[in-house]
């Protein structure tokens, strides 16, 4: 990073988080600028939730460093209130009701943006004195993204936020969701299964699987540097130099390289990002099976 370069949203060196024997995360190297809505993306177990409690300071990294906005997460109140974070089934205190969880975000959070909160209570339809116990999920997922976003951070952080909703909550939620980064200039995070909600809000992606980065970077950049190229059988010594195979499939080799598509030296067809994550995901099993083996 040259100097004067924005403050990037993560920066891990060789991050490691071990529970026990079990290594959650190994060696992660990552680097997202500024400004950025991430998507992370990978099965179940990857590591997701691991980088995300890490990023909010609820774990310390077993090695390795990780900093968030440029510096180490909840090394101190005034860093845990730069970071707001929805944790996975976005937990609400079930006995409290609405106006409660507001009133104890105020009490909380010196920064707590009471007019933003209380308009966007009435925007989705809640109403203060409704027991949040008895809101469904996605009227609970509502009331954490306005609790997190009312601490106006400068980052925030959400672990498969909508994974219980419905298409139709779930796609309300997500414009909230960015109306929320729009209006306080936040970066978010978010990690989903669900590759159109990532496709559609996120600008930066990040594939984790097997407790490493299988691929970062711009979605835009990705999309563009990654091709589905029908090569012959036996023909893919024919490849240039630079170009890295990432899964070969019935319907073609996806591969990765900087070359555009006309120096390819066979038909070359655009991938979506569903089927780029998806060639990630699949060489990452494939390696791991095969490791098991040996
Ligand atoms: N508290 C814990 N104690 C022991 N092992 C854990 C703990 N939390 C997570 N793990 C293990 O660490 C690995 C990564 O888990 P993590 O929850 O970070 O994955 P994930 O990508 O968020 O998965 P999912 O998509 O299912 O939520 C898994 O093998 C999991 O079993």
């Amino acid at each position: 990073m040259s100097h004067g370069d924005p403050i990037p949203v993560l920066h891990a060196e060789g991050l490691t988080k071990r529970y026990g024997r079990r290594e959650a995360l190994s060696g992660v190297d990552l680097h997202v600028p500024s400004g950025r809505v991430v998507g992370l993306v990978g099965p179940n177990g990857a590591g997701k939730s691991t980088l995300l409690n890490l990023a909010c300071g609820l774990l310390e990294p077993t090695s390795g460093s990780l900093r968030v906005l440029g510096s180490r997460p909840g090394a101190n109140a005034a860093r845990l209130a730069r970071v707001g974070f929805v944790a996975q089934n976005t937990p609400v205190y079930p006995s409290f009701s609405v106006a409660d969880h507001l009133r104890m975000g105020a009490r909380l959070n010196p920064s707590w943006d009471g007019d933003l909160a209380e308009r966007r209570i009435a925007q989705v339809g809640l109403k203060p004195e409704q027991k949040a116990g008895r809101l469904s999920g996605g009227q609970r997922a509502q009331l954490a993204l306005t609790v997190a976003a009312a601490k106006r951070p400068e980052l925030l952080i959400f672990d498969e936020p909508a994974a219980a909703l419905d298409p139709l909550a779930r796609q309300g939620f997500m414009a909230n969701l960015m109306e929320f980064v729009t209006e306080l200039g936040a970066g978010a995070v978010l990690s989903s299964h669900l590759l159109g909600d990532i496709e559609q809000v996120c600008d930066h992606l990040v594939v984790l699987c097997g407790a490493r980065v299988q691929v970062a970077g711009e979605v835009r950049d990705l999309l563009a540097g990654h091709h589905r190229l029908a090569v012959p059988g036996g023909e893919l010594g024919r490849l240039p130099a630079g170009v890295e195979v990432v899964r070969t499939e019935p319907r073609g080799t996806i591969v990765r390289t900087d070359l555009p598509a006309s120096r390819l030296p066979f038909p070359a067809e655009p991938v979506t990002l569903e089927e780029l994550v998806l060639g990630y995901m699949s060489r990452a099993d494939g390696a791991q099976a095969v490791g098991a083996t040996r």
